[in-house]
């Protein structure tokens, strides 16, 4: 008997799947001893104790009176890469005088497919609540290569989508006039200038529906950070409200759509890594240069970068001469490195925040020979480095850089015909990588 859980409801479908264990040995008999016993070789430390808390709930939770319930296996201190999550179980009912086991196996890939195919198979059936992950980006390089007459910039940039990410809950609300959206973050506008709001505007414009939403944004993406955390909200919502309402547009007309919102909008509906130009709404996917499985720490100081004001202090004569479809060769070829990873906007950026040029350059030089890459990511004030999940040691040291915000993350991509999935503890997952 194979069993599957989804990775983000763990502890559920481990409950869910004890009690059909249960069911299976004796219906009338107690099982009176489970064990797991994790794949835990190939997972990280950080998965396997988060797995080994959430099996301890699922079991305590099952406990009968006289039943016990233990977990075998231990954790390894080794971070390793490759994180698996098979789990194998073996439930045996002591009350009868034969040991009867049963396998499961866990394998959260194969339930996603299975929801998704799920999905799909009533993809025309609107949805009335909905809890999605809005991902956010970063630029590997920016290279801008003009100035437009309608004020904005054309550039060339490879953009990937990272595993940083708010969480978004939507539901269709009693309303016929407007949306309501609150959030957990200050600052972040809560009427018509929330990307969110003109989102669904601009699904009800397009399509001439006539739903109105009610959203909680749980925001954890900073903001004036250069990782494109409201444009990723906007084309989440777009997506959310496409599927309550029957999911009558495409991707495409999506995408298309998401431009009039914000240059980095469309990028989103990409599966993740896009070769982008114009102004940004110009994309093309192409499979991921850089492995999965690579972690990289984002580190931004409590200052933000306002876009607008980085393009104006910009200009042409500080420019990189690289040609961005030689750097996306390369780096589809050889991998990250700091050659490849130039960002135009640096100096504009570096101008506005004069602090930045700093940290940017004491993260190379502390981290040398542990990220493979350290580089700003679009108009900033986000410096990312890719190599390593862990910031250098003077940023947790030195009083200056007390309030700045430090995320580990990983690249991530998602299918066709189905949204960005969240990365349990923020840990890259084989079988995400090999589902491109
Ligand atoms: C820096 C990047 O994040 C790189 O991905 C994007 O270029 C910015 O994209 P975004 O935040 O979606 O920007 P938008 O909301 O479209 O534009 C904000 C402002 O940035 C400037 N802007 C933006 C994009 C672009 N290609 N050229 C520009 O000059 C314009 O002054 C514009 O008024
Ligand atoms: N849903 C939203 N989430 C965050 N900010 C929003 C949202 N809607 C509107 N805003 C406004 O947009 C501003 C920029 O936010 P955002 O997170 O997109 O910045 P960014 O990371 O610099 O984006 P980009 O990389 O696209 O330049 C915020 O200061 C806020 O006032």
């Amino acid at each position: 008997m194979e069993i599957m859980c989804v990775r983000s409801s763990f502890m559920t479908s481990i409950r869910h799947e004890c009690h059909k264990i249960h069911a299976f040995t004796n219906s009338q008999a107690t099982v009176t001893r489970a064990s797991l016993l994790p794949d835990s070789s190939s997972m990280s430390s950080s998965s396997q104790a988060l797995l080994f808390s959430n099996a301890r709930h699922g079991m305590r939770s099952l406990k009968s009176g006289r039943g016990e319930w233990s977990i075998k296996g231990s954790h390894s201190n080794s971070r390793l890469a490759s994180g698996r999550c098979n789990i194998r179980a073996h439930a045996s009912d002591t009350t009868t005088s034969s040991e009867n086991k049963i396998e499961v196996v866990y394998n959260p890939q194969k339930r996603i497919d299975e929801l998704t195919m799920e999905l799909n198979s009533s993809s025309s059936m609107a949805v009335s609540n909905l809890t999605l992950f809005s991902p956010s980006k970063v630029n590997v390089f920016l290279r801008i290569t003009g100035k437009r007459p309608d004020g904005y910039h054309d550039l060339a940039s490879l953009f990937h989508v990272i595993s940083l990410g708010d969480i978004i809950k939507f539901s269709i609300s009693p309303s016929t006039t407007k949306d309501s959206l609150t959030t957990n973050a200050s600052g972040v506008p809560l009427d018509e200038k929330n990307l969110i709001i003109k989102a669904f505007n601009l699904y009800r414009r397009k399509t001439g529906t006539q739903k109105y939403f009610w959203v909680h944004l749980d925001k954890q993406v900073p903001t004036g950070a250069g990782l494109g955390g409201g444009s990723g909200n906007a084309a989440t919502a777009l997506w959310a409200a496409n599927q309550m309402n029957g999911n009558i547009a495409s991707e495409k007309e999506l995408q298309a759509w998401s431009a009039e919102i914000g240059s980095d909008c469309p990028f989103f509906f990409s599966q993740g890594a896009a070769y982008c130009t114009s102004r940004g709404e110009v994309v093309r996917d192409i499979a991921p240069p850089i492995s999965l499985d690579t972690p990289m720490v984002l580190i931004k100081p409590k200052e933000e970068c306002s876009t607008a004001e980085v393009y104006k202090l910009f200009s042409m004569e500080r420019v990189s001469k690289k040609d961005p479809e030689e750097l996306l060769r390369e780096i589809s070829q050889n991998g990250i490195s700091q050659n490849v990873c130039i960002n135009d906007l640096e100096p504009p950026a570096f101008e506005v925040l004069p602090a930045l040029k700093a940290l940017k350059e004491r993260v190379a030089a502390a981290g040398r020979g542990r990220y493979q890459a350290v580089f700003m990511s679009g108009s900033g004030s986000t410096i990312v480095g890719v190599g390593d999940s862990e910031p250098p040691q003077f940023i947790y040291d030195e009083e200056q850089y007390r309030d700045t915000f430090i995320s580990e993350a990983f690249f991530l991509t998602r299918k066709e015909n189905e949204w960005y999935q969240q990365l349990i503890d923020n840990t890259c997952s084989i079988e995400e990588k090999t589902c491109l």
